[in-house]
């Protein structure tokens, strides 16, 4: 059984996936494997310092300077990385899955619709809270400019699209209204 955990930027979702692995269940990140496709050693530093030139520090991708670099090319640049990275996130996935005898995996997916990834998932999970409290956890990690997450938020489905298309709906209003839908979920795919 493969549940596919989603949500939009700031929802909740990586605190989320922390509860799942809390209750020994085994999840795939794919922030985390973007993450270690930047870092030493990692397959798209080449093919993404060639697209964004400047953003290559030493043997690793600079996250501010790719998304400065978004920022200055909105129109392109998104498409772009997109392009380079998803294909390798999937191979990934595909390398994680092999020889898997769990009954219950988690794959923790911000882009799940927007990449067709949901369409190997047999159940779907979405984070979400509303968004005011949304923006203020962005902006709150001071990583990001507000409208950098404008952008982001532009490119991906609608919070209230999601919703639509989930089999759970898990509220991150509190931590204990988190833990007991993910205890919900549990229970009834394993
Ligand atoms: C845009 C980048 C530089 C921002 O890095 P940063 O460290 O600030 O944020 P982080 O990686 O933690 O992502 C935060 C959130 O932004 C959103 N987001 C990230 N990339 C994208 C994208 N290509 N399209 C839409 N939303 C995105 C997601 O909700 C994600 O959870 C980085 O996310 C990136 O390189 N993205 C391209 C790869 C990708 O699509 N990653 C998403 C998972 S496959
Ligand atoms: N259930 C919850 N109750 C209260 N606060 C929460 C809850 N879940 C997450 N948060 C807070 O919201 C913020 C964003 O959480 P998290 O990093 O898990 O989101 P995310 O969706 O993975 O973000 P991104 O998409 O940007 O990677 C964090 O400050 C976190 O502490």
């Amino acid at each position: 059984m493969i549940l596919g955990l989603t949500g939009s930027i700031g929802m909740g979702k990586s605190t989320t996936a922390q509860m799942f692995r809390d209750r020994g269940i085994a999840v795939w990140d794919a922030d985390a494997v973007v993450h270690a496709l930047y870092a030493p050693g990692g397959a798209a530093i080449a093919p993404v310092a060639a697209r964004f030139p400047g953003v290559r520090k030493g043997d690793t991708i600079d996250r501010a300077a790719l998304r400065a670099a978004i920022n200055a090319q909105p129109d392109t640049a998104l498409d772009d990385l997109n392009t380079i990275v998803h294909p390798l996130v999937a191979a990934d996935r595909a390398r994680w899955m092999r020889n898997r005898a769990d009954t219950l995996v988690v794959w923790d997916v911000p882009l799940l619709f927007e990449t067709g990834t949901a369409d190997a998932c047999d159940r779907i999970a979405v984070v979400t809270v509303d968004a005011d409290t949304q923006r203020a956890r962005i902006l709150e990690r001071g990583t990001m400019t507000p409208s950098e997450v404008d952008l982001i938020l532009s490119r991906q489905m609608p919070d209230a699209d999601k919703r639509a298309r989930a089999d759970y709906i898990i509220e991150t209003t509190d931590m204990e209204t988190a833990r007991a839908a993910v205890d919900r979920i549990v229970e009834e795919l394993t």
